[in-house]
């Protein structure tokens, strides 16, 4: 099937998958311009704006090039553009092993079932929490993560009580991250082995290995 239907896209990007438990592979990453939230510590900021628009045509051919089955979605927040599940679609149909990352504030239940889904519950910290769709929770399956990217100690508690009250992972696998330059890394490593959380703890691999820089 072609799709002449166009998305806004600020990069795509072969790297290694820095996040997630498909951390370490080699993955072609599509960044989606645009995104309803103001996170005050994204480190995607560049794509808030500009970009260039891309058929979905032309975005399979340029994923094609890579030569590798791993396909991240993400922005921006991906799910803000209409084309975007079309996309994911199309890349599912294609054979690749499809990621999405999502701040969790747009409604996730129409994504393909072959996606799996990173769902970023918004903490106090992030500024963003008001913007959480709650129901989010209510559709995860073991397919998908839950992920929270934690800024202080008031964060981590926040997580926790939320985790254990719902038993989120007993629904899905939870990730749990510091925010990049906030928390002390090892500090949420210890919180984490104190309370003995069902959670896996993840630094953010791309920025071990290359810092802050877009494209990685
Ligand atoms: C740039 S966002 C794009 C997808 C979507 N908008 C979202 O927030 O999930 C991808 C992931 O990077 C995380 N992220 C952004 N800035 C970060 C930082 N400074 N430290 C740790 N994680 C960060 C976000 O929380 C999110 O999980
Ligand atoms: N290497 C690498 N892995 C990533 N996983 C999720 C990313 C994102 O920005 O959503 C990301 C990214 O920007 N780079
Ligand atoms: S939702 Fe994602 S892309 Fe948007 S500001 Fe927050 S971290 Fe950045
Ligand atoms: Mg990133």
């Amino acid at each position: 099937m072609s799709t002449k239907q166009s998305l806004r896209i600020t990069e795509i990007f072969f790297s290694l998958q820095g996040e997630t438990s498909r951390v370490g592979l080699p993955t072609v990453f599509v960044r989606l311009t645009g995104c309803p939230l103001r996170c005050g510590y994204c480190d995607s900021e560049y794509a808030f704006h500009g970009g260039e628009s891309w058929t979905i045509d032309r975005i399979l051919e340029e994923i094609r090039q890579h030569g590798t089955p791993y396909v991240c979605v993400t922005g921006g927040e991906p799910l803000a553009q209409k084309g975007c599940l079309t996309l994911l679609t199309r890349l599912c149909d294609e054979g690749f092993a499809v990621s999405l990352e999502t701040s969790g504030a747009l409604p996730i239940d129409h994504v393909d079932p072959r996606v799996s889904r990173i769902v970023d519950i918004k903490t106090p910290g992030s500024g963003e929490v008001m913007k959480n769709h709650w129901q989010n929770l209510n559709v995860l399956t073991r397919a998908d993560e839950l992920k929270f990217v934690i800024c202080h100690e008031a964060d981590y508690q926040w997580a926790r009580q939320l985790i254990m009250d719902y038993s989120i992972h007993h629904r899905c696998p939870v990730l749990m991250s510091p925010v990049h330059g906030g928390v002390e890394p090892d500090e949420l490593a210890n919180w984490i082995l104190r309370d003995k959380l069902p959670v896996r703890y993840q630094l953010q691999l791309h920025k071990v290995l290359w810092g802050n820089t877009p494209g990685k």
